[in-house]
């Protein structure tokens, strides 16, 4: 039996999460986190205030202590200007992953530890494991279609250790079952979408009110000039909606293959293997994180680009700095730098990094 604080957010998952650690004999408090108010004028529907009233709920319901934890500044200073100077500097940044690395187990961890906690729990898709060794390992969630691991790819050894994820466990609709079960108020409520902690805000309204928009011409591969952009850090490579340039017919459609930040260019081009920029097969990976093993020496990976990518053999090779520079079997489309690339041993997570360039 361990001290926990919970994560509480609203949610159906961390509400089961607290449930079933509660049953599993643990001492469970409930925290939620308040890491951003709709003060700033960015529209968009804020459901903030609703999800502590049912966060607030679901602690009553469970017999739980429940406290609203103020992480506003930390938010501003980790999150929030990660974003605003990432989408500045031209990359992708992926505030997701940030989050659960500077935020969950950042400051809040840090708080609950703080606190006299021995843990933090969550209601996130992946499995715990401890190894022979005493540490801590992460396995995809045993849900597949629901599996978050890759979120969790820059968490350190300690921050793992320091994990609990029950609902990991299960699939969404047992854990849907678990919160009927418990009684729970959110057992139907919708499941959250938008940024991490941003609520419903779309992330180009959110940038919008951040970065002033910066016309420019959208341009074809020859050069062309095929209509207007509202600013480079909008759109990302390999982006086939938005970026308003008509697809003359089916089967060929337009997407973003790159910027030129110099003349302000965003360039749109036919979304092929053989388009140039559009698919890689070598790339960069910078602040890499290991949670278990370091990253030492050549050896093959199961590499995922993105959250709903499939994860695809790769060697990983240590390079200077830190790095390691990734040669996937197969090339990859729109590797994008700022995004994170999150490593498996098949259902194991071995960490991750974040694309810097290819190669
Ligand atoms: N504002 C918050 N305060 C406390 N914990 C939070 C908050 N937002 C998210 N979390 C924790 O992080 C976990 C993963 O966050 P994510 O936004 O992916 O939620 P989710 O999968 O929709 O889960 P939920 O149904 O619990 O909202 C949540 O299950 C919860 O434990």
């Amino acid at each position: 039996m361990s001290k926990v604080l919970v994560g509480l957010s609203g949610g159906v998952d961390s509400s089961v999460a607290a449930a079933l650690l509660l049953e599993q004999g643990h001492e469970v408090v409930a925290g939620y986190m308040k890491n951003w108010v709709n003060a700033e004028g960015i529209p968009g529907d804020c459901p903030w205030e609703q999800d502590i009233e049912d966060a607030h709920a679901v602690a009553k319901t469970l017999g739980i202590e429940f406290r609203v934890i103020d992480l506003i500044d930390s938010y501003k200073d980790r999150i929030v200007d990660y974003l605003v100077e990432g989408y500045r500097s031209g990359i992708t940044p992926n505030p997701d992953v940030w989050c659960n690395r500077e935020m969950k187990f950042g400051v809040f961890l840090d708080y609950a530890l703080s606190q006299g906690f021995e843990f933090v729990g969550t209601g996130h898709y992946a499995r715990r494991r401890t190894l022979a060794d005493g540490s801590a390992a992460i396995l995809r969630g045993a849900d597949p279609n629901k599996d978050q691991s890759y979120f969790l790819s820059l968490m350190t050894q300690w921050q793992a250790a320091h994990a609990l994820f029950p609902t990991g466990e299960m699939l969404k609709p047992e854990v849907r079952q678990a919160a009927r079960r418990f009684n729970l108020p959110v057992a139907e409520k919708k499941d959250s979408q938008g940024i991490c902690f941003l609520g419903q805000v779309k992330m180009s309204d959110f940038l919008r009110h951040y970065v002033d928009d910066s016309p420019g011409p959208i341009v074809d591969t020859q050069g062309r000039v095929m209509g207007e952009h509202r600013g480079l850090h909008l759109y990302t490579l390999g982006q086939r909606k938005g970026h308003g340039v008509a697809s003359p017919r089916d089967g060929m459609a337009y997407v973003v293959v790159g910027k030129n930040p110099d003349r302000n260019e965003l360039i749109v081009g036919w979304d092929l293997p053989e388009t140039e920029g559009l698919y890689v097969r070598e790339c960069a990976v910078g602040t890499v994180s290991a949670l278990n093993e370091p990253f030492d020496g050549k050896r093959l990976v199961d590499a995922q680009p993105r959250y709903r990518a499939k994860a695809e053999p790769a060697v990983l090779e240590p390079i200077d700095d830190g790095k390691v520079r990734l040669s996937f079997q197969k090339p990859q489309r729109a590797i994008v730098p700022g995004q994170i690339c999150a490593f498996y041993d098949g259902g194991r997570m071995l960490g991750g990094g974040v694309f810097e360039s290819v190669c």
